[in-house]
């Protein structure tokens, strides 16, 4: 249960002004509801909605905002505002949440989406640098998530760097959970899963330093059946689950991937749950673990009010490990290649 001091109001005064992107789309439509209510920001925070859509989603985004007046959220102010114009939506945003993008399809590589995407979050980019606050907060989601977020603070020098994140609470979330089912515990028992890496099929989804009320640290490999297992079953599940639920679905996931842009953004505001609490984000690196300097890589963080976090820089790394983060890397220096060959392109 979330602790009501925890979430003290972070504007008593004011309401917290919120741009989303793609706010026609899938996940948006799981996401606004939670919002408006006061889940993610608190039951005392008032919200502003700003909501950009490409212009052929307009009469969509407008039944949109039809259904949040209906909702009659008792913390959201109106009216909520609609634009095709990145400038109006990105306007005096506190907190902005990239959703607008073209997702995969059945059949599409997610390489396919980087030239496709790539073009978006340089505008964008450039849109929040032109009307965006200095201290703004950014998530991207929009696939690849990485790269674009990359891409995105090539072209946006006004808001630091690491206030530019995306998002890999989706994969922690997956990771707990299967946890917490493998072990028959409740999903809040377990701690300190940890995503390393890519939005893709590389991540490496880790449990050396998760634990629960019964598996202390350093036994959690060896409790879900040693290394053999997490290689062969565990790792793939959750490296895959994103290509899983499209195959099922034929649209990728959404009321999942809102629940953990809540969950990213609860945690980056108001901290952590617990001092120990470790989750996972994609921010630029720091430079730990030998990954390069400001390639955007999902680490363990630990987060405190105010949208500050630090990357947990001290775990000990194993050969297990090490190979899997290796992978990753490997991966994400390809898409950044890729990516600045593409923007030099784009200048
Ligand atoms: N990082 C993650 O964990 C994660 C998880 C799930 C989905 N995703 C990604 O999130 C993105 C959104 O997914 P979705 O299911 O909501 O897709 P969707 O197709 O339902 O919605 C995307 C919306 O973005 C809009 N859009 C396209 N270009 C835009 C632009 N330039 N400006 C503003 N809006 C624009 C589209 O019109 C559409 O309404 C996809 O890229 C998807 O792959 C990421
Ligand atoms: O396109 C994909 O494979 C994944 C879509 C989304 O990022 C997810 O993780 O569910």
């Amino acid at each position: 249960m979330e602790s009501l001091a925890r979430l003290t109001p972070l504007y008593p005064d004011r309401a917290l002004i919120v741009a989303v992107t793609g706010a026609a789309g899938q996940i948006a439509y799981s996401l606004l509801p939670l919002l408006a209510s006061g889940t993610v920001f608190g039951p005392q925070q008032r919200i502003k909605l700003q909501l950009l859509d490409v212009p052929a989603a307009e009469s969509v985004l407008k039944g949109v905002c039809c259904e949040l007046e209906d909702g009659a959220y008792p913390l959201l102010d109106h009216p909520v505002l609609y634009t095709s114009v990145a400038d109006e939506a990105f306007a005096g945003a506190d907190i902005v949440v990239l959703l607008g993008s073209f997702p995969r399809k059945p059949g599409m590589e997610r390489k396919d989406l980087l030239a496709k995407n790539g073009t978006i979050f340089r505008d964008q980019g450039q849109a929040l640098n032109r009307v965006a606050k200095a201290d703004a907060h950014v998530i991207v989601v929009g696939n690849p998530a990485n790269t674009n977020a990359w891409t995105l603070s090539q072209f946006c020098t006004k808001i630091p760097k690491e206030h530019i994140t995306a998002l890999a609470r989706l994969d922690h979330n997956r990771l707990k959970s299967l946890v917490a089912r493998k072990l028959d515990s409740a999903v809040s028992d377990v701690h300190n899963v940890i995503i390393w890496g890519n939005h893709s099929a590389t991540q490496y989804p880790d449990v050396t330093y998760a634990y629960t009320p019964q598996i202390v640290q350093g036994k959690m490999r060896a409790a879900l059946g040693g290394d053999s297992q997490l290689a062969s079953e565990v790792i793939p599940l959750i490296q895959k689950r994103g290509a899983e639920v499209l195959a099922l679905r034929k649209l990728s996931s959404a009321m999942s991937a809102a629940k953990a842009i809540g969950d990213h953004l609860r945690d980056w505001m108001f901290g952590t749950q617990t001092e120990n609490e470790i989750v996972s984000m994609i921010v630029p690196s720091d430079g730990s673990y030998g990954i390069d300097k400001g390639l955007m890589f999902a680490f363990p963080v630990q987060c405190h009010r105010g949208g500050k976090y630090r990357i947990v820089s001290d775990l000990r790394i194993d050969d297990f490990s090490r190979k899997y983060i290796e992978t990753t890397l490997a991966e994400l220096r390809s898409e950044r290649e890729e990516a600045m060959r593409l923007v030099s392109k784009m200048c």
